[in-house]
């Protein structure tokens, strides 16, 4: 059995800490609020994130990361992305022989545009770790927390990596896939949240199942479309980390990014739904990464350009799908090398 240090009490740090503890793992749960650490030690529950669920015994919480971390063999770092590379830098600090890192994080970087497991290698030395594991799909802690089937992806660029992962996290309730795609994974992981707010935009506007299934459709598209050009594995969309999660974030009454996209497309402003929602939106500097990285790499993201568009100059929601319903007309697969094979040619008359 493994000693890991779940560096982040909220929704989802807490409820993989009780899938780890329910396969007998020991975990220390870092948290920086010291009442949150109390209740969760001595009540046994996490007031603020997961109120209605009784943890396990053998989860310890603690707030200072040097107490978490001591004798721990695994990381799993799961903070959201603004907060990853701070958390780290404390971290780094307090390690003392090299660990395996996991992080469930979901975003880009603005600015750096890295992947979350690029801050990693970042932030921690190369002898400070054995190695680095993506852990994505579509799972909400709400679900997780209360043991209802789940799947999910372990990615790593070494397999060995995603395997021991695999072997720390399954479980009869939690079933976990490898993929050594981790560009591919941490991707489609990210940008997911884009299109769940869209899809709650859409809905709260007054729009039906069609404008959902074409955002879900078309975004999938872009997503990959971005990805491909960083080097992802095209298949790598169709799985877990890429269609399953999109599904079930815009989709789910659970999903933060929907429920904000859906309080956007009501009229409320970006800050009042942030602090309405008192928990993490990744998908709102996830936007603006993936706007600028589209921009640095010539990638067409009409949907995350319209909607960065929302979220940062103030555009008016339905603008914004007018405009994109109003764009020149297209094939459907209008990546695809089709030369001579261009089906439109057989149109000519
Ligand atoms: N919830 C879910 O179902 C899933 C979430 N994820 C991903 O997991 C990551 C974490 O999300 P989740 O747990 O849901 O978020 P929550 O909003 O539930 O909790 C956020 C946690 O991060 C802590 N935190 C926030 N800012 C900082 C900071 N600057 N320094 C240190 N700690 C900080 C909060 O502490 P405090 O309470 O003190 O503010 C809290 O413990 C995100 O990337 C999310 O996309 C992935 C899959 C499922
Ligand atoms: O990533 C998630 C489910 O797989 C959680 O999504 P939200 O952050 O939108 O709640």
């Amino acid at each position: 059995m493994a000693k890991v240090a779940v560096l982040g009490s909220g929704s989802w740090g807490t409820a993989l800490s009780i899938v780890l503890s329910d396969n007998g793992h020991e975990v220390s749960l870092w948290g920086r609020s010291e009442n949150q650490v109390n209740a969760i030690n001595e009540d046994r529950i996490n007031t603020r994130y997961l109120p209605e669920i009784e943890l396990p015994e053998n989860i310890t919480a603690y707030t200072r990361i040097g107490d978490a971390l001591n004798k721990a063999d695994v990381i799993l770092a799961v903070v959201p992305t603004k907060a990853m590379r701070e958390v780290l830098k404390t971290a780094r600090e307090h390690i003392e022989k090299p660990l395996l890192f996991v992080h469930a994080s979901k975003g880009i970087e603005p600015e750096s545009h890295m992947r979350i497991s690029e801050i990693i290698e970042e932030e921690i030395p190369e002898s400070l770790r054995t190695g680095v594991v993506a852990l994505s799909g579509p799972s909400h802690a709400e679900e997780v927390c209360r043991r209802q089937p789940t799947t999910v992806t372990s990615s790593s660029l070494i397999m060995k990596h995603a395997e021991q992962v695999q072997d720390l996290f399954m479980n009869q309730h939690f079933r976990v896939y490898t993929n050594p795609d981790l560009i591919g994974v941490e991707i489609g992981g990210a940008l997911k949240n884009i299109i769940a707010i869209g899809t709650g935009m859409t809905y709260g506007i007054g729009f039906g199942d069609n404008a959902k299934a074409a955002l879900m459709t078309r975004g999938l598209a872009e997503i990959a479309r971005l990805g491909l050009k960083l080097g992802a594995t095209p298949l790598t969309f169709a799985g877990l980390s890429g269609l399953g999660d999109l599904i079930v974030t815009c989709t789910s009454i659970h999903s933060r990014n929907w429920r904000a996209g859906n309080m956007l497309g009501k009229g409320k402003s970006v800050d009042e739904v942030e602090a309405e929602m008192g928990m993490v939106v990744e998908g709102i500097r996830t936007t603006k990464a993936a706007y600028q990285v589209a921009k640095a790499t010539g990638v067409e993201m009409p949907i995350t350009e319209e909607l960065y568009h929302v979220l940062f100059d103030n555009k008016p929601a339905k603008e914004a799908v007018t405009e994109l319903m109003g764009r020149v007309k297209k094939h459907e697969v209008e990546d695809l090398k089709l030369g001579d094979q261009d089906p439109l040619n057989h149109f000519e008359p």
